[in-house]
């Protein structure tokens, strides 16, 4: 028995860190959507009680280390599954970018292996896991547009921000989440108004959705490196609507109504950057 699951990438249109816990992670309010830049994820149900990973790129951990790897262990664990699974990632999604490439493999695998393996879990349920696996797995496992608070794992379903293009790009750099956080001086940052990019979503206006992009995460890493802080105000100067660092970055997203604008931010940053893609944003069919 075969499945194949998509893997879609993650922005934040918003993030703010509220407080540092005691537990060492951070207490957010992040308004999370999904973009159609996906990873595909190929199980294969095997008789040998193993769980093996190959990845299409040689420099993400084929081993434990390996989100998708995590997810399958934690399932077959936790309901002392026989079976074994071979876990083909092919990445397409840049790594250590920004856009829960590793979270959203951890997700597709533990919605793959639940059919794969006849495990009956609600979305819910799956969801509760992936937060054993990282902070962005929960909100991979139900997708679409959500609020998310706690450390990133208490996810509330939103409307879908209105039809448009999302321009990203990533400098040749990978940062370091846990680095980022450390770094973070939470009382002395400029917080976003959370609640103002809920309504501006509901009210599907685009003009408020860009006025209100904010991240917090902004203030340590476009400081560490200026290359981000580059590109930034590369995708303003080539007239995108609204510009932001997606999570911990270094991916800079731009969104841009007009396909004809998108072309023209394409080229210009192809000019300077290697790691460009124009995408749509994934809407739900109930918004
Ligand atoms: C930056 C974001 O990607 C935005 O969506 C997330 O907040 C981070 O999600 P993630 O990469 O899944 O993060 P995790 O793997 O859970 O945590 C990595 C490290 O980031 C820090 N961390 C993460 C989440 C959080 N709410 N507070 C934190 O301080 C912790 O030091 C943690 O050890
Ligand atoms: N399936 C996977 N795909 C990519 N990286 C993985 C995977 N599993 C583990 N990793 C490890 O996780 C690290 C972070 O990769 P990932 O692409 O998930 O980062 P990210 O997009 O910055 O995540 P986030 O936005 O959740 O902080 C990589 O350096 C890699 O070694």
């Amino acid at each position: 028995m075969k499945c194949s699951v998509k893997a879609p990438a993650k922005i934040n249109l918003s993030l703010d860190a509220v407080k540092k816990r005691d537990d060492g992670f951070h207490e957010v309010e992040m308004i999370m959507t999904m973009v159609d830049l996906a990873d595909r994820i190929d199980l294969t149900d095997t008789d040998d009680g193993q769980i093996t990973v190959d990845v299409s790129e040689g420099f993400v951990p084929n081993d434990q280390r390996n989100l998708a790897y995590q997810a399958a262990s934690l399932l077959k664990e936790r309901f002392q599954v026989e079976r074994g699974v071979h876990i083909y990632i092919t990445k397409r999604i840049p790594v250590a970018a920004g856009l829960a490439g590793g979270s959203s493999d951890a997700a597709a695998t533990l919605k793959g292996l639940n059919q794969l393996w006849n495990l009956g879990l609600s979305l819910d349920e799956l969801a509760e896991m992936g937060a054993q696996i990282g902070s962005d797995v929960s909100f991979c496992v139900y997708g679409g547009t959500a609020l998310a608070t706690g450390r990133g794992e208490i996810i509330k379903p939103i409307a879908s921000p209105p039809a448009c293009w999302v321009i990203l790009a990533k400098p040749p750099i990978g940062v370091s989440t846990a680095e980022v956080y450390k770094r973070l001086r939470v009382n002395d940052v400029e917080h976003a108004n959370t609640q103002a990019m809920v309504q501006a979503i509901e009210q599907q206006s685009f003009v408020d959705i860009c006025s209100n992009l904010h991240n917090v995460l902004e203030t340590v890493t476009l400081e560490m490196y200026p290359e981000v802080k580059h590109i930034k105000d590369q995708m303003i100067r080539f007239g995108a609507d609204g510009v932001l660092m997606s999570g911990s970055g270094p991916t800079v997203f731009g969104l841009v109504e007009h396909e004809s604008r998108m072309h023209r931010i394409y080229n210009g940053l192809r000019g300077f950057c290697q790691d460009v893609y124009a995408v749509r944003l994934i809407r739900t069919r109930d918004s």
